[in-house]
C-alpha cells in the first residue's frame, strides 16, 4: 500500500530545485485550495443554507448572476487578498481589476479567476466548477492592465476544480497534468489522477447543437461528418454530449478523450465567442496541451492569442489533437 500524496507534498516536491522558488507560489495555491473547499461546502449545501438561485444583478457579460457567483468571488477574493503573494486580481464577475488591500503586502504573482463556472447548472444540482490561471508581475509594483493582458503561453499555472460528485482539482505548472480529490472528511487533496492524458483520437464530440443554423461552414461540415458516423467520410460512429459546464467537459476529455467546440456564430455577431479568453479558453488550453491536446479558435492556437481586453470572448475548440487539427485544417481549406 503506497502512502497517499496530499496536493500540498506535491506541490512542494514539484518546486524543490526550481530556479528562484521562494515558496510563495505553493502558498499562494493552499489559498486557492482553501478558497476552493469553502465553495465545494456550500455547493454541497445549496438550499440548506440558501445559496440557490438568482441574484438580482447583471455582470460585466451581461449575465444574470447566480447568487453563487458572487459568494464564489466575494471567498476567491477573501482568500488571495491578504497573504502577500499576489499584486492584483481579476475576476469573470468583476467588471475592474481587483486591487490587493493598500494596507496587505503585495506578491510578485497575478489571478485570473472565473469563480463559478456552469452557473446555469448551480439550480439543477449539476457539477460546476472553479476554473484560475496565474500569472507572474514583477515584485511589489502596482499592476495594470498591460501586466494582465498576456498570452495564454506567459501562465505559470492554471487549474480547476469540479464540485461534482466527487471534488476534484487538475492542475498544471507545465510540468504536466495532475488531479487531486478532496477528501471531505480530513478536508485535504490527495493524488488520484497522476500525469492526465488526452488520447490524440477519439469519438465522441460536444457542442451546443441549439447553435447549428448560426455555425460558420467548417464546423457545420465537422459536426454533419460526426453525425453521420460509419456511412460517412469518417466512417466511424461517434457519440455526443453536452452537459453545459466547460470544466465537465474538460475533465471527461482528460478522462477518455474527445473535443469540445464552443465555436464562433452569427447568433451575436457582434461577439466572437461565448467564453471568455483570460477565466476559460487560455488555463484550460494550458491544460488541455500539457496533457498532449490540442486548444484553437479554428483559425488560432488559443495560448498564442494577445488579448486585447480582460473580458474578450474567442471561439474556443479543444480537445483530441487529431480532431482539433481537423477542424483546423477545414477552417484553412475554406479560407484557400
Ligand atoms: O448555455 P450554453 O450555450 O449551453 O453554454 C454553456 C457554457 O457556458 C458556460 O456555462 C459559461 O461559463 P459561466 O457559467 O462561468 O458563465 C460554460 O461553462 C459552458 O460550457
Ligand atoms: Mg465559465
Ligand atoms: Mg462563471
Amino acid at each position: 500500500m503506497t502512502a497517499k500524496v496530499t496536493l500540498t507534498q506535491f506541490i512542494i516536491e514539484q518546486q524543490r530545485g526550481m530556479p528562484g522558488a521562494s515558496g510563495s507560489f505553493t502558498l499562494l495555491l493552499n489559498d486557492i485550495v482553501t478558497a476552493c473547499k469553502k465553495i465545494s461546502h456550500l455547493v454541497n449545501q445549496g438550499d440548506l443554507v440558501g445559496v440557490l438561485g438568482n441574484a438580482d444583478s447583471e455582470n460585466v457579460q451581461g449575465e444574470v448572476q447566480k447568487k453563487l457567483d458572487i459568494i464564489s468571488n466575494e471567498i476567491m477574493v477573501d482568500a488571495l487578498s491578504w497573504n502577500g503573494h499576489l499584486a492584483g486580481m481579476a475576476s469573470e464577475e468583476v467588471d475592474d481589476l481587483i486591487k490587493i488591500p493598500d494596507q496587505a503586502p503585495k506578491g510578485k504573482y497575478l489571478a485570473l479567476f472565473d469563480p463559478l463556472d456552469g452557473s446555469s447548472n448551480i439550480d439543477l444540482n449539476l457539477t460546476v466548477g472553479t476554473i484560475f490561471s496565474i500569472l507572474r508581475c514583477g515584485d511589489g509594483a502596482e499592476p495594470d492592465m498591460v501586466d494582465f493582458l498576456r498570452k495564454g503561453a506567459e501562465q505559470v499555472c492554471a487549474g480547476f476544480v469540479l464540485y461534482g460528485p466527487s471534488t476534484i482539482m487538475v492542475l498544471t505548472t507545465g510540468q504536466g497534468v495532475n488531479g487531486f480529490t478532496l477528501d471531505q472528511e480530513v478536508g485535504e487533496f490527495y493524488l488520484t489522477h497522476p500525469d492526465m492524458k488526452i488520447p490524440a483520437d477519439c469519438s465522441e464530440f460536444a457542442i451546443n447543437m441549439s447553435n447549428q443554423r448560426f455555425w460558420e461552414a467548417p464546423v457545420k461540415r465537422y459536426v454533419d461528418e460526426c453525425v453521420q458516423g460509419t456511412e460517412g467520410p469518417r466512417g466511424k460512429y461517434f457519440n455526443m454530449r453536452w452537459i453545459a459546464s466547460l470544466v465537465a467537459e474538460v475533465y471527461r476529455i482528460l478522462t477518455r478523450g474527445g473535443i469540445f467546440m464552443y465555436p464562433y456564430d452569427s447568433k451575436d455577431p457582434a461577439s466572437a465567442g461565448r467564453l471568455r479568453l483570460m477565466y476559460e479558453a487560455n488555463p484550460m488550453a494550458f491544460i488541455v496541451e500539457q496533457a498532449g491536446g490540442a486548444c484553437s479558435t479554428g483559425r488560432e492556437r488559443i495560448m498564442d492569442i494577445e488579448p486585447e481586453e480582460i473580458h474578450q470572448r474567442v471561439p474556443l475548440v479543444l480537445g483530441s489533437k487529431h480532431e482539433v487539427e481537423r477542424i483546423v485544417a477545414y477552417h484553412r481549406e475554406q479560407q484557400s
